[in-house]
């Protein structure tokens, strides 16, 4: 169960709200070639598919990492289907006890997927447990108590582990090194989200032209999953104030409704520059205090809120805390202070 760290009213939040699971699966791409953009990792995984399926051997463990709503779990399914074998899901969080662990593992059938979501939040002794597993298909188990308890080497199944983390650096470096295959997932390109807007439009039978897709794609903050949902809200509007038809003038209507403003950005983005703009001269401030001063928690801000205003140029990370920058500025019609005549000369 994924630990919710944002409100789930958010609009905009990359996170999976609740009832959107049935939506999303409608939407999920079954196969490689529907999944849209993430050019370099679908070449790599593509490679090591074909090459595991003409050798007749389980596919390499695949690590599976990048910001929320990006399409992790997706690819995890499109591995399974594509090298058609079973697929088994759960995730670090749901997992508490070593017996959850070794049923897992003793039940899994010759070549299966597992999936494990959330990895970076899977309790060390179960990590560890884990290592033999996955290095050679081998099980520690302990049978019996106390000092007549004895250690059993148990062979499992040759199956292929795919883990999804949004924060590969939490991982330990024994665990991260049983990965062979691993593959990053960036913020999608307009272009790409437009595509994908347009697709799932089709698949729900929504009339939606060229510039309508544009529209939603823009203020989607580079993620599938917020584009979708966005795609759902507008053609709610669409149906009641206007044609059916989701055009640009439509698309546009709803999204100001609904305060999704030209980058996607909504209340808490706004309020989060402004505060370091505003009450912090710009920055640098540190990621507690900032936290604090919102009132939200540091994870959520590190892993939700700061990687899209990050990759759009809005705020920096430096080793002293957050900075607002010059764009950040620009989007509010803000002039940046400049440097003090003489200060550092
Ligand atoms: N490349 C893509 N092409 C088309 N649709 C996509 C793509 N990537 C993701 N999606 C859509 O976005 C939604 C979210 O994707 P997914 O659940 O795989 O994200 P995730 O990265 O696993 O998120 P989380 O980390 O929160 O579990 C899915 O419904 C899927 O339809």
């Amino acid at each position: 169960m994924a630990i919710r760290k944002e409100s789930p009213e958010r609009l905009v939040s990359a996170s999976r709200a609740d009832e959107e699971q049935g939506f999303e699966l409608k939407l999920r791409p079954r196969w490689l070639k529907e999944f849209i953009g993430q050019s370099k990792a679908k070449e790599q995984l593509s490679i090591a598919l074909e090459a595991a399926k003409s050798r007749g051997e389980a596919l390499d463990h695949v690590l599976l990492f990048g910001p929320p709503g990006l399409g992790k779990t997706t690819l995890a399914t499109i591995i399974a289907n594509e090298l058609d074998v079973g697929f088994q899901q759960t995730s670090g969080p749901a997992l508490q006890i070593q017996g959850d662990l070794t049923a897992i593992l003793t039940n899994l059938r010759e070549r299966q997927v597992l999936f494990l979501d959330e990895i970076h939040r899977m309790q060390p002794v179960l990590e560890e447990k884990l290592y033999t597993a996955l290095e050679d298909y081998k099980l520690d188990i302990i049978i019996g108590q106390g000092p007549s308890a004895r250690t059993h080497v148990m062979d499992i199944r040759p199956f292929t582990f795919v883990g999804a983390t949004t924060r590969p650096g939490l991982l330990s470096s024994p665990l991260r090194s049983r990965f062979g295959i691993l593959l990053r997932l960036e913020f999608y390109t307009e272009e790409d989200l437009r595509v994908i807007v347009e697709r799932s439009a089709e698949v729900l039978g929504v009339p939606i032209d060229h510039d309508g897709a544009s529209e939603i794609a823009l203020r989607s903050r580079g993620t599938p999953r917020i584009a979708n949902r966005l795609l759902r809200r507008v053609r709610d509007y669409a149906q009641v104030r206007g044609t059916g038809v989701i055009d640009r003038a439509t698309a546009n209507a709803a999204l100001t409704m609904l305060e999704v403003d030209a980058h996607g950005f909504d209340e808490i983005d706004r309020r989060l520059l402004m505060t370091i703009i505003q009450k912090y001269d710009g920055g640098p401030v540190g990621l507690g205090t900032l936290a604090a001063t919102l009132a939200e928690e540091e994870d959520a801000l590190e892993e939700v809120y700061e990687p899209f205003l990050i990759q759009i140029g809005f705020l920096d990370r430096t080793p002293r805390g957050r900075v607002a920058t010059r764009l950040a500025y620009e989007h509010f019609g803000l002039s940046m202070p400049g440097r003090q005549p003489g200060l550092f000369s």
